[in-house]
């Protein structure tokens, strides 16, 4: 089995991972690096939907303050290891939206008990060879946010998860880039930061 190369892009909601990511694989691949990109959603979509069409307010209210976590966490554990068992498979360079410490972040901002429990559980996948921090200021995620138009988030969530990643242990292992600046800027960041992981492989 050929050795994986994993990109992770963190970040609060807005900060641009979704996007930049996409095209990050695409790029990488355009330039005759194979790569994939992965995603690590928790749901939440999807979660609300379910409330809001038995009556519930949102996937907190319909499954309880404890169990939603758990439940996202769950669904972030599962899409974890199909993306590390598609980039060892294939070969191909993953460049994932989100990674472990995401969901740390989301708990804590959100006061969530269980924390511990998920650490112990994300411990069984491997650190990411990249991890980049699109570093966004909160208003400006959040506007980008509403204009997308899927969900909303409360400008003091996304201060206290701007924060939360800031406050991690690891945070000093991760590159970090001007999410703020345009989305072209941003790429180029992106595309410094991979070659030298891209090259040594
Ligand atoms: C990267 C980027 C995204 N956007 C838009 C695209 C999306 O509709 C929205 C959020 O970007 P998105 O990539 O979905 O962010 P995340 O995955 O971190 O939540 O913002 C901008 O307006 N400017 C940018 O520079």
């Amino acid at each position: 089995m050929r050795r994986s190369t994993m990109v992770a892009l963190v970040g609060v909601d807005g900060s641009g991972k979704s996007t930049q990511a996409r095209a990050l694989a695409r790029r990488l691949t355009s330039a005759g690096v194979p790569a994939v990109y992965l995603e690590n959603a928790g749901g939440r979509p999807l979660w609300n939907r379910l409330a809001q069409a038995v009556g519930r307010r949102d996937g907190v209210h319909l499954f309880g303050r404890r169990c939603y976590p758990l439940l996202e966490a769950t669904v972030r554990w599962l899409a974890l290891a199909r993306a590390v068992a598609v980039t060892r498979l294939t070969g191909r360079v993953g460049v994932m939206d989100r990674w472990t410490w995401c969901q740390y972040v989301i708990m804590r901002a959100r006061g969530d008990r269980g924390v511990r429990l998920v650490r112990a559980a994300y411990a069984v996948f491997p650190k990411p060879d990249l991890v980049c921090f699109l570093a966004v200021t909160p208003e400006l995620a959040r506007q980008r946010v509403l204009t997308r138009g899927i969900d909303t988030e409360e400008l003091a969530h996304l201060t206290a998860l701007d924060a939360g990643y800031r406050a991690l242990a690891g945070f000093a292992d991760f590159t970090v880039i001007d999410g703020d600046a345009d989305p072209t800027t941003v790429a180029a960041a992106l595309d410094r930061a991979v070659t030298p992981v891209t090259t040594r492989r």
